[in-house]
């Protein structure tokens, strides 16, 4: 095993019944990099962290988390571990430091260096103004917070995300980022989950993208946005009228291909800026309002690779159809 790795997956495989949830899922996270899975529900990720968080256990397969195996040391993982499921853990009732000092003991801390870590992580997620007020009054954005900092308490190593912003507002999703961000600076291994493309494409180094228990690609999301090639120029005119002898200039003259995406004359190409001067010497004369420029996203690589989109629908669609609608609606 390479030194640097914090997680190593080899293979895991999952079956429920007769069910086969993950299917042979293999990755490696280096030290202090953020890695995401990104797939639609039911793709198998909650069922990946569970046998790397030692929850369950591989059907087949092997994990190593800090050079400890997940089969064969699941107490040594568990030590070096922190891991924030789906489901919140946090008991309502009790204060949010409670919970998390409680959480503190249970990893063995003794009752100052408890209390210490305990204020620690709860100023470091801006929660000490609310420590003392029971649970069941914190906002959706602030429980969430609340189980980051009962997962940190014990200072793991690597960190599973499970889904972390689900459910949550914008605003409150923004600002779970910064703090997701800030913990990438703290040299934490982290393990992240979503299906929510904009969250694997701004917080990960990698991402491996997981359907229906495979992962079917993995990549920088750099690389990954790489794959689908080229970028989709829209151009708004002013008036509607001027549509159709646009789209037949833009063939004539310039040999494309465009299409009319919600009103606007879309036009498909490897790289807009190369066309941007042909492009302005043939609208001369047209009444143009506005044109954009959109470059391939992490759902637009989904889409490509399974012919479905992160909502996690079953229907099969048409990828180019598909790519259209999504970009029309940014
Ligand atoms: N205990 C279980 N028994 C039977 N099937 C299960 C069980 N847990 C999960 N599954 C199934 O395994 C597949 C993978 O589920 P999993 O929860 O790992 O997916 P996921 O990608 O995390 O999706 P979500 O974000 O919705 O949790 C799904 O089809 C799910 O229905």
């Amino acid at each position: 095993m390479e030194s640097e790795a914090m997680v190593v997956a080899e293979e895991l495989v999952k079956d429920y019944g007769g069910f086969r949830a993950v299917d042979g899922v293999s990755f490696r996270i280096a030290r202090g990099e953020l890695f995401s899975l990104l797939g639609p529900n039911g793709a198998g990720k909650t069922t990946t962290i569970k046998m790397l968080s030692t929850l369950l256990r591989p059907t087949s397969g092997e994990a190593w988390i800090a050079g400890y195996s997940i089969v064969r040391e699941p107490g040594n993982v568990r030590r070096v571990i922190g891991l924030v499921p789906q489901d919140l853990t946090a008991d309502d009732e009790m204060s949010g430091w409670d919970n998390v000092y409680i959480q503190a003991r249970l990893y063995g801390l003794p009752s100052s260096e408890a209390r210490e870590r305990t204020r620690e992580v709860l100023d470091y997620l801006d929660l000490m103004e609310a420590a003392h007020r029971r649970v069941a009054t914190y906002s959706g954005g602030m429980r969430r917070k609340l189980e980051i900092a009962m997962s940190l308490v014990h200072s793991p190593k690597v960190l599973f995300l499970d889904e972390p912003t689900l459910g949550l507002d914008v605003h409150s999703r923004r600002s779970l980022w910064r703090y997701i961000e800030d913990l990438k600076r703290s040299a934490v291994t982290i393990l992240l989950t979503t299906h929510y493309m904009e969250e694997a494409e701004m917080l990960s180094d990698r991402v491996a993208i997981i359907d229906r228990g495979r992962i079917v690609a993995e990549g920088t999301p750099e690389e990954l946005k790489a794959r689908v090639k080229g970028e989709t120029v829209y151009i708004e005119l002013k008036d509607p009228e001027y549509t159709e002898p646009l789209v037949l200039a833009l063939k004539e003259k310039l040999g494309l291909e465009p299409s009319v995406v919600e009103g606007k004359v879309a036009v498909r190409v490897d790289r807009a800026d190369t066309l941007l001067p042909e492009l302005a010497r043939a609208l001369n004369g047209f009444p143009v309002k506005a044109i954009s420029i959109t470059r391939a996203t992490l759902e637009d690589v989904f889409i490509e690779l399974t012919g479905r989109t992160l909502g996690g629908s079953e229907e099969p669609l048409d990828p180019f159809r598909y790519r259209r609608m999504i970009r029309g609606v940014r």
